[in-house]
């Protein structure tokens, strides 16, 4: 069954989402926040707190109460609040909200065991309640508490308590899944019986994650008769958390006939700025705003959507506001790695492409990981290593670093088909590799060149774990720079060194090749 009418979204992000272990927003995050649900995104209505909760609490309620006023949307703030007249209702007055998301008992069990009172006693308190916040200008949505396990257990209370509500001054009745213990079948057959026996009556579904089934049961609940869906940014919330916003706005908009106002190209934006507040990483592998989701990192793959965007789905991340991108490892084959070099306007030729090809496989059986922007780094040192021979090679090193002692390394050398070792110590890593190298060469009877510049970058973007690239003047007479790269600087530096130690050699030996690499001084 499918209905072709309007869904509203009630976020919850800043209620139900707070409640993840950890996670406590401050009242100008909170602010934040609610502009972007309400302002850019555009969901329907936000819950912004717990009455009673804390000063804290009602310092943010305030705040953004403040704000909505200005802009119009005081009805499109609501706050959760207890059957405890005055308590709850006065708290949303001093807040300025004028909405109460009033929670009362969904089944017997908790109202049996929890608030230890009669099914008349809990309709007589409510009504007090409903017509206290009417009283003082605030509107009345009522969530029924563990609603599901209501309907599993004790399935004529819970009737009858929608029944009750149905004749009161009630804008919604909220069906919380509580425990997120729902099947989406249970779902179709709860949500399908309440929505048909009181057609009148506005359902809102609550869907928590538990199972990892809240988006299928959102699904279920909208295509049996709700005419409203909680969500929250990331999925956040208490245990396993609630639907993700993401999810659902994605799903009902590819699966079924309802029109959502929310702007799903505003959604990454929200996403990030909840992980930033919320402190809750988002996994990579999180549908819509996961870091990898929209990433293709087979070869094959990126082959295909350059023939024909082969391998696209109708998750366009356009959409929501991202792009496409081609992961660098060593499943990438050359079709992966022109897509990245298109992006950076970099144009190779073949012999090159397949040089670069082959040094990021080598780099991902490493388990490095490449991006897009290492790839301007790792193609001058695929082409920069192509033109030398390597005579001399760094066979074993050790380093040391530690606190209150010098750093040391011992260094194995390959100089054509002898090795040789040494040990020493110095300010630095790289000055003890220096200064073993130093000793190998003396014994040698070879002098090595003055290093008269250093420099040392990385990719744009201050990921700790990207490549650095260590480009090194040497002055022997005549002037070279030398290029390494590594996820080390130390290693980068040798590597550097490395290639030096060979250009020297070519060139005293009359290898053009060597002479390619000269600088003019
Ligand atoms: C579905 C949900 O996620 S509901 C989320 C509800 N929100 C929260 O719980 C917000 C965080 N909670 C709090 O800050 C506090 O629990 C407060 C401020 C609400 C209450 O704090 P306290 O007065 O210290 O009570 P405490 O937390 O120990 O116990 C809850 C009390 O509320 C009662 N209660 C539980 N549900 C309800 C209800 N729907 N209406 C009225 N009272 C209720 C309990 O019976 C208990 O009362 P008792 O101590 O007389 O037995």
């Amino acid at each position: 069954m499918r209905f072709d009418k309007k869904i509203e979204i009630m976020d919850t992000t800043l209620r139900d989402g707070e409640q993840t272990s950890g996670v406590s927003f401050l009242p100008s995050e909170k602010l934040q926040i609610a502009k972007l649900l309400l302002e850019e995104l555009k969901v329907d209505r936000i819950e912004v707190a717990s009455a009673r909760v804390s000063e804290g609490e009602l310092e943010g309620v305030k705040k953004i109460t403040h704000w909505a006023a200005e802009r119009g949307y005081l009805d499109k703030v609501e706050v959760l609040g207890f059957v405890d007249t005055p308590a709850s209702v006065d708290w949303l007055t001093e807040a300025g909200a004028k909405v109460l998301n009033l929670l009362t008992k969904g089944s017997l069990n908790h109202l049996t065991h929890q608030l230890k009172k009669t099914p008349e006693q809990h309709f007589a308190d409510i009504q007090k309640c409903i017509a206290y916040a009417n009283e003082k200008g605030i509107a009345v949505n009522v969530y029924l508490e563990d609603w599901s396990s209501g309907m599993r257990h004790s399935r004529d209370y819970t009737l009858e308590l929608i029944a009750f509500l149905a004749e009161q001054n009630v804008e919604r009745i909220m069906l919380p899944d509580t425990l997120g213990l729902l099947k989406p079948a249970e779902v179709a057959e709860f949500v399908g019986l309440v929505s048909s026996s009181f057609p009148k009556v506005r359902f809102d579904f609550h869907a928590h994650n538990d199972y990892d089934l809240s988006v299928a049961n959102v699904l279920e609940a909208i295509n049996h008769g709700v005419s409203g869906v909680h969500s929250t940014v990331n999925g956040l919330g208490e245990r396993a958390g609630n639907a993700p916003l993401e999810s659902i706005v994605a799903t009902i908009t590819d699966f079924t006939d309802v029109k959502l106002n929310v702007q799903e190209n505003k959604i990454y934006r929200i996403s990030k700025l909840v992980e930033q507040f919320s402190g809750l990483h988002i996994p990579s592998n999180k549908p819509v705003v996961g870091e990898n989701v929209f990433t293709q990192t087979a070869g094959i793959h990126a082959d295909g959507d350059n023939k024909k965007n082969l391998y696209f789905n109708d998750l366009l991340p356009e959409r929501f506001g991202r792009t496409r991108k081609y992961a660098l490892g060593k499943t990438s084959g050359k079709a992966n790695i022109l897509k990245n070099l298109l992006e950076l306007g970099i144009e190779l030729e073949p012999e090159e492409l397949s040089k670069v090809t082959q040094k990021i496989i080598e780099l991902g059986d490493r388990k490095e990981r490449v991006t897009t922007e290492d790839l301007p780094y790792i193609i001058s040192d695929v082409l920069q290593n192509n033109s030398i021979k390597k005579d001399i090679s760094i066979e074993g090193y050790h380093m040391t670093h530690s606190k209150g002692l010098k750093p040391t390394v011992q260094l194995k050398l390959k100089f054509y088909d002898q090795f040789y070792e040494a040990h020493a110590s110095g300010n630095g890593q790289f000055d003890s590799f220096m200064l073993a190298l130093q000793k190998i060469y003396k014994s040698l009877d070879k002098k090595l060149p003055k290093l008269t510049d250093f420099s040392v970058s990385i990719p744009p973007g201050g990921k700790t774990d990207a490549f650095v690239e260590t480009v090194i003047t040497w002055d022997f007479g005549r002037i070279i720079k030398t290029k390494g790269l590594d996820s080390d600087q130390t290693v980068a530096a040798m590597m550097a060194t490395e290639k030096m130690l060979n250009i020297i050699e070519q060139i005293n030996s009359g290898n053009r090749a060597g002479q390619e690499h000269l600088t003019k001084a």
